[in-house]
């Protein structure tokens, strides 16, 4: 038979896309945006998020997993958001359906939101076989949320601007990390006027209120690829607002640390505490005793740095 081509169409299309940690974050004074300049290196970890979407008469988003019912299937939430303005971006009607199944702590300090929508752009983008190159993708992506650029980007990062701007920073080998999940999540703006709050009473000095710094000690390290060199350069300027919201969270750094961590520091705006450690056996060695000592409703392992959103399946 010649002169037939089959062209395979997917009827849904599924995205993987990871956490993050922000190994540094430096936060400059309140812009007159009411955002806050950043200098901040992001490393994706592997916990994911999986999108999935299907043309359908009609826009709609289901949430499963952890936190889902804390999430709103509605129009605020980040994947539906992503839909609507990649179909705006293809002048196309946007019926679809997106099923979310989350294992990213939902307002956990760890992007899950954000990964969701950089996974709804990356999925609805190749169901309908949009010609949009990458930084289109990201320009869309920085108007959904200052993270969700780093979802599509992945790896590890120089973030800076809100975050949403973004350069690769070179990282070798792997690191080995064990996630603290707290219970009940911290708002992001919560915690940024928190620290705003504290730098007016003075009360955080160990986070300076003048232009951040770019971190060029911890870049070195990561380099070396040496997680002994890394861990005593986390640093967090956002970590004294969310303890001074969260208490408990200065027992799960405490725990974390004497468990053999090298190293140990609430992710972004928390509660969710990531401790760095030497191997993937000494992961799993802290996961296990942090997870006897009561101090987080649930512990994970996780490696890093690991790709931005990706399809991992048609249908
Ligand atoms: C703190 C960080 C660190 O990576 O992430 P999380 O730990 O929450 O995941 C990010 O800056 C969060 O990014 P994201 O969650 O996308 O925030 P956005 O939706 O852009 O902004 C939500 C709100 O956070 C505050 N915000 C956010 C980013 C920024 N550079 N300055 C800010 O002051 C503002 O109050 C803003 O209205
Ligand atoms: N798909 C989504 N998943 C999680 N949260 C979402 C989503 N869409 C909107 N949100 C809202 O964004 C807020 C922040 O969520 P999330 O990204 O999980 O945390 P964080 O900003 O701390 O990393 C949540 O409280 C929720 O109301």
């Amino acid at each position: 038979m010649s002169g037939v081509s089959l062209s395979v169409v997917s009827s849904s299309v599924t995205v993987r896309a990871p956490a993050k940690v922000n190994l540094h974050l430096g936060v400059g004074p309140l812009r007159k945006d009411g955002y806050h300049d950043l200098i901040t290196v992001f490393q994706a970890l592997s916990l994911y998020d999986d999108i999935t979407v299907r043309q359908d008469p009609e826009l709609s988003v289901h949430t499963r997993g952890d936190g889902a019912a804390s999430v709103a299937d509605d129009h605020t939430n980040l994947a539906y958001r992503a839909a609507v303005v990649l179909a705006e971006w293809a002048n196309r009607a946007a019926g679809l359906s997106i099923d979310i199944d989350k294992s990213i702590p939902v307002a956990g300090g760890m992007a899950g939101g954000s990964a969701d929508a950089a996974g709804a752009l990356v999925a609805v983008a190749e169901l309908w076989r949009l010609d949009i190159d990458r930084a289109e993708l990201s320009a869309l992506a920085a108007g959904l949320g200052s993270d969700v650029p780093f979802g599509l980007h992945g790896g590890t990062a120089l973030g800076t601007g809100r975050g949403e701007q973004l350069v690769p920073v070179l990282s070798r080998g792997e690191f080995h990390w064990v996630l603290a999940l707290a219970d009940g999540g911290l708002s992001t703006p919560t915690v940024f006027a928190e620290l705003d709050r504290l730098r007016e009473n003075r009360a955080a000095a160990d986070t300076p209120s003048g232009d951040p710094a770019r971190p060029d000690r911890l870049l070195a390290a990561l380099a070396s690829g040496d997680p002994h060199a890394v861990a005593p350069l986390l640093h967090n300027d956002l970590q004294p607002a969310a303890l001074g919201l969260k208490p408990a969270l200065r027992r799960t750094l405490r725990a974390g640390l004497e468990t053999g961590a090298l190293g140990g520091i609430v992710s972004g705006s928390g509660p969710t505490c990531a401790f760095l450690c030497a191997d993937h056996d000494s992961a799993v060695a802290v996961a296990a005793e942090l997870a006897g000592a009561g101090v987080a409703r649930g512990v994970r392992v996780a490696s890093g740095p690991v790709p931005g959103a990706k399809v991992i399946d048609h249908g």
